[in-house]
């Protein structure tokens, strides 16, 4: 194996820190413990996987740095980073077409009605789905829908101060529905949109290879309750392919991890 190693870049400031964080619903005796004592950073313009068995709390955790849902201990930070989230369902109006779906994001986030227009359309350009402007989502791919999800989401974080810097996307599973093809083609374009725009993603994931394709890290949570077990720097330079042999050969030892994991959980 002769691939270049590069050196992850130093960062100082965290864009996302968690700190002790504890999660529990319910109470009393019914009470269920999804997240325990959770300290995990990302920092600005890192790219980190969420790894875990079925119920290890990824969601959860994804909802509490999304403001979603409060931790039960421990602190939630995003620096005042523009948080926005993506999930496996596109979740597009079926009713409005591409642009009025993206125009409605700008619209919540403040933009004034005579600039939607463009912006929206410099978001399809930035996803490749400039010619689709005018379709309703079930016209188009499923591939194409998490197109427009994700141009959606960057819609909710637009900021002219910083172009897009600053921006924290967290990402729960978004290519999971899709076929194998389209997957490695997605995984291009947030890689290359996450490069261009400066973001930082937590990118949750049940595939192990798609999680050492994308990430810097990869971070391995444990079942009930969710605990960082382990973490994974993915050195590889990129862009990577997910069926190269260093990817398949760091993701076999963290499958390996994994199984030790879900074993001692009987999950
Ligand atoms: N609102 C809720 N009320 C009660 N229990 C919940 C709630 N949300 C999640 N849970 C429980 O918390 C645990 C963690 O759930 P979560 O959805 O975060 O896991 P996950 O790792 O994302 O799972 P999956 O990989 O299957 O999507 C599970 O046992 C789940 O049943």
């Amino acid at each position: 194996m002769t691939q270049a190693v590069t050196a992850a870049p130093s960062r100082t400031a965290a864009a996302v820190r968690l700190r002790g964080v504890s999660k529990a619903f319910g109470s009393g005796s019914s009470s269920l413990l999804a997240l325990d004592q959770v300290s995990l950073d990302a920092a600005p313009g890192e790219f980190v996987c969420l790894l875990g068995a079925s119920g290890c709390g990824k969601s959860t955790l994804l909802n509490l740095v999304a403001g979603l849902d409060q931790a039960s201990a421990g602190t939630v930070d995003t620096e005042g980073a523009r948080v926005a989230l993506m999930f496996q369902e596109p979740a597009l109006f079926p009713w409005l077409n591409v642009t009025a779906n993206i125009e409605l994001a700008l619209k919540m986030r403040g933009v004034p009605r005579q600039d939607r227009r463009g912006r929206a359309a410099e978001l399809l350009d930035s996803v490749h789905l400039g010619g689709f402007a005018k379709k309703r989502p079930h016209q188009l791919s499923g591939g194409m829908r998490q197109r427009v999800a994700l141009a959606r989401a960057l819609a909710l974080t637009v900021d002219d101060s910083d172009g897009g810097q600053g921006t924290v996307l967290l990402m729960d599973e978004p290519f999971g529905a899709l076929d194998a093809m389209t997957r490695d083609l997605l995984h291009d374009e947030i890689e290359r949109i996450w490069r261009e725009r400066g973001l930082t993603v937590l990118f949750v994931t049940h595939n192990v290879r798609e999680a050492v394709r994308l990430g810097d890290r990869v971070v391995l949570l444990s079942s009930r309750p969710g605990r960082v077990v382990q973490e994974f720097p993915v050195p590889f330079e990129r862009p990577r392919r997910i069926d190269s042999t260093e990817v398949a050969e760091l993701a076999a030892a963290v499958t390996d991890r994994l199984r030790e994991e879900v074993g001692r959980h009987g999950a």
